[in-house]
């Protein structure tokens, strides 16, 4: 890849994926390689590709668990990715000394020690440690054509991505010509949009900003699932525990009201019974988002609600009905659970997404195979219950990430649009939010950010090695600096 010497990656942290003694081994050389590994692999990520996360980043878990994957089909002669450890023992199999496998210590457990020992804790955010002391072998430092041969498979990734993003960008010209064949009151001359539902929204005028796309639409809700549903996320510690936090205790459980067979009658359904007391089923505070669930009482934070009910579907083609979850397994999307039946379903069925950070208490997780709810922060009497349904949903019903999580943000940056095709960001942090948003991707907004006092534009969406300038771009003018 190209090198841009102003671009510095010194503020990449690495340092929390080593040990002391780790780190210590590894020359600057190799630092500077693996931080420009892990720069590549946020910047893809923020534009939202399905990149595989640098080996040294992953935990030691995942580590073990990809070596064992890869071994195995190694024994199979299948095509697998790198793995120089592998390939060096393969390669040094039948001589006499064999080099110590490579494997990464993992950070010392500082702030956990009250932590029982078979708890294995799991980081979300990167934060986490592990408290896993297996495999405690000294890492033996990466070579330099281990390096060399990493940043080569890495930039082919990139490559590819790069491709990718192009294909996107044709399909979304496309999408443009639509779009003015509209604006001069044609109606398009191709065969595109499709009919469905329309996208509701929490605006006043009911549509999603964005055109819409040609593709096959997303109405299910879906969260990312790590590979293991049996942690559960704790917000107070921002970690993953397997089964209840040890710190902060278990959530508390409220179970939906039993409901009898004997119980259901014409026009008095399942999903209306298992309400729990404290819930109530009403009209929804969101203009047209249909009924709603609301807190009669007040709920504390960390209460956890579920399983969403449901009949289980297999095939996406039948995961349309608005009310389905997709449920992961082994890290995969594996089936849905589709609450449509009135009958086959419960309560949770009707909490609506909200449109706004602020406003969502719930937080849906997996857990065990199966989607519950817990709320996030303490509920106050007759506020509505509101989850987050997932981007794509949440962009067919209107709502995008961009909007949903700058209201909370914005404080600290100074971001706005001239007009509606003109973003000037004066905040690196602004563009990151931005650009979560794949639809933010695709526009054709001319991006505007600052360098050395002066407004510039930036192809940002467009170019992943300006993506990398940009969120790496220092900016310091505020809002009041004019336009170029
Ligand atoms: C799981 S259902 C929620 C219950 C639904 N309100 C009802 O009355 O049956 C999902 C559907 O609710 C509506 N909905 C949920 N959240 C919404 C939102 N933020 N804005 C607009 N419509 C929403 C959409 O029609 C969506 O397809």
């Amino acid at each position: 890849m190209e090198s841009l010497p102003w671009i510095s990656t010194d503020s990449v942290d690495i340092d929390r994926y080593f040990t002391k003694v780790e780190l210590e081994k590894l020359c600057d050389y190799e630092k500077l390689r693996l931080r420009n590994m892990k720069r590549n692999y946020e910047t893809m990520q923020l534009l939202g590709f399905p990149i595989q996360k640098p080996h040294f980043m992953l935990s030691k878990r995942e580590q073990a668990k990809i070596r064992r994957r890869d071994e195995a089909a190694l024994a199979k002669d299948e095509e697998v990715d790198w793995m120089p450890q592998l390939e060096r023992e393969q390669e040094n199999r039948g001589k006499e000394e064999a080099p110590k496998p490579m494997v990464w210590k993992p950070p010392p457990m500082k702030t956990k020690k009250s932590i029982p020992q078979s708890t294995v804790v799991k980081s979300r955010s990167g934060k986490g440690c592990y408290l896993d002391d297996s495999e405690d072998e000294e890492f033996e430092g990466y070579s330099f054509g281990d390096l060399q041969a990493a940043e080569k498979r890495y930039n082919r990734k990139l490559k590819r991505s790069q491709r990718e993003l192009a294909k996107l960008k044709s399909s979304n010209l496309e999408l443009d010509e639509e779009e003015e064949e509209r604006s001069h009151g044609k109606e398009p001359t191709r065969e595109k949009t499709q009919d469905s539902q329309a996208a509701k929204g929490c605006t006043e005028e009911g549509k999603s900003r964005y055109p819409r796309r040609n593709i096959v639409r997303r109405n299910y809700m879906e969260m990312e699932v790590p590979d293991d549903d049996h942690y559960i996320f704790c917000d107070d510690c921002n970690t993953e525990y397997e089964g209840d936090c040890p710190v902060h205790g278990p959530l508390v459980i409220i179970k939906d009201t039993e409901v009898k067979a004997v119980d259901l009658k014409p026009g008095v359904y399942r999903c209306h019974l298992s309400l729990p007391s404290g819930l109530v089923i009403k009209p929804s505070s969101i203009p047209s988002a249909g009924a709603g669930v609301w807190a009669e009482a007040p709920v504390s934070k960390g209460v956890r609600f579920g399983p969403y009910e449901g009949v289980v579907v297999e095939d996406s083609e039948d995961a349309h009905s608005g009310y389905c979850w997709q449920i992961y397994k082994q890290g995969k999307p594996h089936h849905y659970v589709d609450a449509a039946d009135k009958n086959k379903s419960n309560w949770m069925r009707y909490v609506n997404c909200a449109c706004r950070e602020e406003d969502q208490n719930l937080l849906a997780f997996q857990f065990h195979g199966e989607i519950f709810y817990r709320t996030i922060e303490n509920v106050t009497a007759h506020t509505e219950l509101l989850v987050w349904y997932g981007d794509e949903y949440g962009q067919e019903l209107g709502i995008t990430r961009e909007d949903f999580v700058s209201k909370k943000q914005n404080n600290n940056y100074t971001c706005g649009s001239d007009n509606a095709n003109i973003l000037w960001l004066t905040s690196t942090a602004m563009v990151d939010v931005a650009c979560t948003s794949a639809n933010f991707v695709s526009s054709q907004m001319t991006v505007l950010t600052a360098s050395n006092s002066t407004w510039q534009r930036i192809d940002t969406m467009r170019d992943v090695n300006y993506m990398t300038l940009v969120t790496k771009l220092s900016l310091t003018v505020t809002q009041q600096d004019s336009l170029v």
